[in-house]
């Protein structure tokens, strides 16, 4: 399907990374691997050889560990590795005061990711339920400092999560952004669309990837078709992307998985695939993602001046590394990994899982009280 892109769209025309070429090899020959009951397990090296593969087993922390991150047992060459890569990224609650000194003069805004920081993994996306002690350590968060939640999720399906009216809400990676219509900075831009919130306000809404809904729609119910008989494979439609999720799939079906995705995708050459926890999330290729949500919220929000802001972006997932990206060379704030096993990240600190990540929040809010108590003095 071939889009009409406009010139103010930020689709990329020359997609550096299309699912049909690049990555994953343009030889890739389609339909070779389709699961057909009557052929044979194909050999799927191309999955294999262009990382996708990799990328799925690495995408989440097999269950095992996460295990032994309860404290159940940790092998000795776990804690080492945990313990030096705690060096590189220091806990969020043991180093708060210097978060503190570096909040110093400054209002923090707080960027919060949804699943697997606010709500724990779970098997089934439908029961990823936020626990009211969270929530209301968010809707505390939110009472003191400008709070947003950035979710791969849709923006409806994420407010209908969190269901708090006092945040500003980012769904489908960001492309899906509202604010409050009468914000000052608000920018002048074709992808913004004035309407109104669940609760009759008026809202701006900015929608990079607009044009892109019925494309999403097609390939959704393409996705389901094809993966269907694959147990345990389920697909999301976010609106501006979609999930296709293989946590509960027998890990001997991944390659599967993999193979029926990629094969669909070639047809869409407008799409890309990022990984998630045990996810593949198909977007399109426009060059927008939760880093540039964090700076298209910053400015309309008003919150973009560095002397006086300090940004804090707290989440788990590969796509959260945009935002950290963007807060750590801008020099302007700065990312919290929820990782519960050593990651390679943009981040700066750690935290260990949503508990942590509770504590981090109180801990926050606390401090702004206390500061603002010294202050009145
Ligand atoms: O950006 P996020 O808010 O973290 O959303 C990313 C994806 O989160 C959800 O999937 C993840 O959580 C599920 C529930 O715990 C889990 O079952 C799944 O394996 C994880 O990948 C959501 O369902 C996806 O659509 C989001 O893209």
């Amino acid at each position: 399907m071939d889009l009409n892109i406009n010139k103010t769209s930020p689709v990329l025309s020359d997609p550096t990374t299309p699912v049909s070429k690049s990555r994953l090899g343009s030889s890739f020959p389609s339909g070779r691997f389709m699961m057909n009951s009557r052929k044979k397990i194909p050999k799927l090296d191309d999955v294999r050889s262009n990382g996708w593969l990799d990328a799925m087993i690495s995408s989440s922390p097999p269950r095992k560990r996460l295990v032994k991150d309860f404290n159940i047992e940790i092998a000795p060459e776990d804690d080492f590795a945990l313990r030096a890569w705690m060096l590189k990224y220091p806990s969020a609650i043991s180093s708060f005061a210097h978060i503190a000194a570096q909040a110093k003069d400054k209002k923090i805004a707080v960027f919060l990711d949804y699943d697997g920081t606010l709500s724990p993994i779970v098997d089934d996306p439908d029961r990823a339920i936020m626990s009211d002690a969270m929530r209301a350590a968010v809707k505390d968060v939110a009472k003191y400092f400008p709070t947003a939640i950035i979710s791969g999720r849709s923006r409806d399906k994420v407010y209908q999560l969190v269901g708090l009216t006092e945040l500003y809400y980012a769904g489908s990676h960001g492309m899906d952004i509202m604010t409050p219509a009468n914000l000052n900075g608000s920018p002048e831009d074709p992808n913004c669309i004035k309407s109104t919130n669940q609760q009759g306000e008026e809202v701006n809404l900015f929608q990079p990837a607009k044009e892109f809904i019925p494309i999403i729609e097609e390939v959704y119910n393409s996705l389901v078709e094809i993966t269907k008989c694959i147990k345990g494979a389920k697909v999301e439609n976010h609106k501006f992307c979609a999930s296709v999720h293989y946590r509960n799939v027998d890990e001997k079906d991944w390659p599967l998985v993999a193979q029926r995705v990629h094969d669909h995708l070639k047809k869409y050459p407008r799409l890309r695939l990022t990984h998630g926890r045990k996810v593949l999330e198909v977007r399109p290729v426009i060059e927008w993602n939760k880093g540039k949500a964090v700076e298209f919220l910053l400015e309309s929000l008003g919150l973009s001046n560095n002397d006086e802001f300090l940004p804090i972006f707290i989440g788990d997932d590969r796509t959260d590394e945009d935002a950290f990206k963007v807060l750590r060379e801008g020099n302007r704030g700065f990312g919290i990994l929820v990782s519960s096993v050593p990651k390679e990240s943009n981040a700066f600190y750690s935290l260990r899982d949503p508990s942590e990540v509770k504590k981090f929040l109180k801990t926050l809010v606390k401090w702004e009280k206390m500061e603002n108590s010294t202050s009145s003095f």
